[in-house]
């Protein structure tokens, strides 16, 4: 048998439920990782049915078409002569698991189910399926006939085993088993099996992918061997954005990395990979002592050697892969690409006519056209390069004509164009507007090439008003006329409601004045950030609720950085203009003396929010915990880092071993100015304000529109932050009370100090 042998491993775009879609995604990579010579294919978790079928794995449907494809798959000639591990649901004894299927020349070796489930934060895995718990054992599965009648077997083997092929043993770990202390690769490992297979429905999150990264480079550091992750990729129907990446390590080093973000619906990733360079890397006698001592798997044997291609080139030919450098981009790149791929694949899935934004000329507005901007880039770069697929371009180009309602011989000649038939922003100026937001809101829109409309709105905020006043003889006024608090919210509000109203029309209209052919609706776009969601700093049923948001998991902070990257690496001197000017929302009267500000309105800065929202939602802290916390570091007396190190100028991609914490930290200590020497009360007072905010404003997250999960502190009340949303007063709280005391004693304590240092 040869040492060498050429393994593949792939990123699907799937789509929850597309069955068929699906499994031709999984067949055109069986037939790519053939093309490499490649004798053994992973694929993503679930890969039949895509990953994101939420509450469809109750369904018997589900299970029988997840059979029906298989026995497509292994049926198909392009799947013969190549090991396949492919991901799907499978029920046995009325238990539903989530399992790979592992099969060889119309015969099944193996299904595996995973062990060790995802159930935090967007996962509910235990929803669906049980995790299978009697570790290194297997059962008889009774096959379905649908397969049983290709295959020739009535029983296979299910549980958790491992596979010996003639020249080597492999065993698969799923998603989540990766990210465990005591996970199965360890064990797999100890007991001599030299390939581990992961298949994952791995969801992106800005400054993640690291963490994902180190998991797969240690673990294989550490137990030595070779480690074949595949990821899904794309949007398929939910929230996430399943960010790729996969990858080949060799002994804690990668051979092959695929990308985390791109419009290519299949990626085939390969590389040759020496068996033997696993052995000689074992060599440790304190290892061999825990191999020995290690309770044995069931084996499953093969009659295959993963060294001897029957197709494709020889891995003698390819020689083994060099080391690569892991590559992750920046903070601003991931923004510039996540949320415009997520769009990408809404838009060509939902086949609308295109997108409507109101844009107000703030950051928010603007942000979220510079995303759709990035897209048509995107879309324009991928048509245009030779670096493209054949097949992804040939798909670009026909969803691109196909979206844009444009002829067979059309190409776009600039991502101008692209947006020019596809997207298409909206002023709604008020007599509160300022000239200046007016114009930038044009200048940006003409930069990238949207449609956009002007308008302005006072004639219906006139007629509900006076509405208002005919039927109660009351006229509200705005504060600085001299109204009261609830007068003045109630005359911001009508505003931002009636834009939202106005912006559905628009969306629905737009189109057919455009004579675009089967007229159509446009999406509208919302762009409430993170941290105006966290504190609810937003009007319900305004603006902020619109058909999808792409920005409602990315914090302010973020976007600024964004916005600093994209002017120059999207060449849009527009922007810096943004970035200077003060955020506001222009719902009240401009005076000498005022003039509205979102950080003055909300009474704390969006900086503080970021700080507020980790230490609540990822560092799992309520008010007294928080307090506690920020004593040490908004307490401490001098600025112990400096708040330079804005995120836009990070390099373009990260080298695995540049990777330090600055390139991924989080954005409060890279690029924030936050308080420091503040007293105790000054933070109790921070604190609980932050949480008064908080819990009043919850009802709104639970009407948020659907936002592309980013953050780790989303406040996302749907599927990932769930909470109450009617709490009691935070002011009378038990939390309260313990921080007041808590303070009380401290101001004591420092009143004490100072009158005995004075009498000393
Ligand atoms: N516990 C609860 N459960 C369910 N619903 C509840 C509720 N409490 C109030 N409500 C409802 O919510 C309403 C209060 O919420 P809402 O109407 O949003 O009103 P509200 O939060 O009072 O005002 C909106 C805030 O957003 C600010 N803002 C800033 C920047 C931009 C914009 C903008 O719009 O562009 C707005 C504005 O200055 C103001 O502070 C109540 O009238 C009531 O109908
Ligand atoms: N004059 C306007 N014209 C069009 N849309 C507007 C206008 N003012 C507000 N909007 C819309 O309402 C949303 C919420 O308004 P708000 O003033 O709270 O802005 P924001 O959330 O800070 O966003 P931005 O930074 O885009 O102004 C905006 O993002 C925008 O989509
Ligand atoms: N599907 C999974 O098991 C994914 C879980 C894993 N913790 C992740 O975020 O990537």
């Amino acid at each position: 048998m040869g040492r060498l042998m050429t393994l593949a491993t792939c990123s699907l775009n799937q789509w929850a439920m597309d069955f068929t879609g699906n499994k031709t995604r999984i067949i055109e990579s069986i037939k790519r990782a053939k093309a490499a010579g490649a004798t053994l294919r992973v694929g993503p978790e679930l890969e039949i049915t895509g990953y994101g079928c939420l509450d469809h794995f109750l369904e018997g449907d589900l299970f029988l078409h997840s059979w029906e494809m298989l026995g497509q798959i292994m049926e198909d000639p392009v799947c013969q002569d190549i090991v396949c591990d492919v991901g799907m649901p499978v029920r046995h004894r009325n238990v539903r698991y989530n399992c790979r299927v592992i099969f060889y020349n119309k015969k099944i070796l193996l299904i595996r189910p995973k062990q060790f489930l995802a159930n935090d934060g967007n996962y509910r895995e235990m929803r669906y399926f049980t995790p299978w718990s009697k570790e290194r054992y297997t059962e008889d599965y009774y096959l379905e006939e649908t397969v049983g009648k290709i295959t020739g077997q009535r029983i296979v083997p299910f549980g958790d085993a491992i596979i010996s092929t003639r020249d080597t043993a492999f065993a698969a770990e799923t998603c989540e088993e990766l990210f465990t202390s005591n996970a199965p690769h360890i064990h797999q490992g100890l007991n001599g099996c030299e390939i581990f297979t992961n298949s994952s429905g791995s969801h992106f999150e800005i400054r993640k992918i690291m963490t994902r990264l180190t998991l797969m480079t240690e673990a294989t550091r550490l137990s030595k061997g070779i480690y074949l992750y595949a990821n899904q990729k794309g949007c398929d129907g939910d929230r996430l954005y399943y960010d790729g990446c996969s990858m080949i390590i060799v002994n804690g080093k990668c051979v092959a990395q695929g990308s985390q973000f791109g419009l290519d619906d299949v990626e085939v990733v390969t590389a040759t990979v020496d068996i033997e360079e696993v052995r000689s890397a074992r060599f440790a006698p304190s290892r061999g002592l825990q191999a020995q001592n290690q309770p044995a798997y069931p084996r499953i044997e093969a009659d295959v050697a993963l060294s001897e291609p029957k197709t494709g080139p020889s891995p003698l030919d390819r020689g083994p892969s060099e080391p690569v450098t892991i590559r992750a981009h920046s903070p601003p790149e991931e923004i510039a690409l996540c949320p415009a791929l997520w769009l990408w694949d809404y838009l060509r899935r939902v086949g609308s006519a295109g997108f409507f934004i109101p844009l107000s000329g703030g950051i928010d507005s603007c942000a979220t056209s510079v995303i759709v901007f990035s897209m048509c880039r995107l879309v324009h770069q991928a048509i245009h390069s030779d670096k493209t697929h054949p097949a992804t371009k040939a798909q670009v180009i026909a969803d691109c004509r196909k979206l844009c309602a444009k002829g067979d011989d059309w190409l776009p000649s600039s991502p101008q164009e692209i947006s020019g038939a596809l997207f298409h922003t909206c002023f709604m100026g008020s007599i509160n507007s300022s000239a200046d937001t007016r114009r930038r809101a044009k200048l940006l829109a003409k930069d990238i090439g949207a449609y956009h409309t002007d308008m302005n709105i006072d004639t219906i905020v006139d007629a509900l008003t006076k509405l208002f006043t005919t039927v109660t003889s009351f006229t509200p006024r705005f504060k600085v006329h001299g109204g009261t608090p609830a007068e003045n919210l109630a005359l911001q509000n009508i505003q931002a409601r009636i834009r939202m109203v106005v912006a559905y029309l628009w969306a629905q209209l737009l189109p057919t004045v455009r004579q675009r052919p089967n007229g159509g609706s446009l999406l509208v776009l919302g762009s409430a950030n993170v941290d105006e969601q966290l504190r609810g700093y937003l009007t319900k049923y305004d603006c902020s609720s619109a058909d999808i948001n792409p920005i409602g998991g990315i914090s302010k902070t973020d976007l600024k950085a964004f916005i600093a990257y994209a002017a120059k690496a999207f060449d849009l001197p527009i922007l810096e203009e943004f970035l200077s000017a003060t955020p506001t929302a222009e719902l009240e009267p401009i005076t000498e003396t005022y003039v509205q500000s979102d950080e003055a309105d909300m009474g704390m800065t969006y900086a503080e929010l970021s700080v507020f929202g980790r230490l609540r939602k990822v560092h799992k802290l309520g008010p007294w915990g928080m307090y506690e916390r920020l004593l040490y570091s908004w307490g401490k007396p001098v600025p112990d880092e400096k708040p330079d190190a804005a995120a836009g100028a990070q390099p373009s991609t990260t080298e695995q071993q540049q990777s330090t914490p600055a390139a991924h930290e989080s954005p409060e200590t890279a690029h924030a100015i936050l308080p420091r020497g503040l007293s105790p009360r000054e933070i109790r007072d921070k604190v609980l304000r932050f949480f008064h905010f908080f819990q009043i404003n919850r009802h709104k997250a639970t009407i948020l529109p659907p936002g592309l999960h980013l953050e780790e502190y989303s406040p996302e009340d749907n599927r990932f932050d769930l909470r109450p949303f009617l709490y009691p007063s935070i002011w009378a709280s038990w939390s309260a009370k313990k921080i007041d005391a808590h303070v009380e004693r401290l101001e004591k304590s420092t009143e004490d100090k100072k009158i005995g240092g004075e009498t000393a």
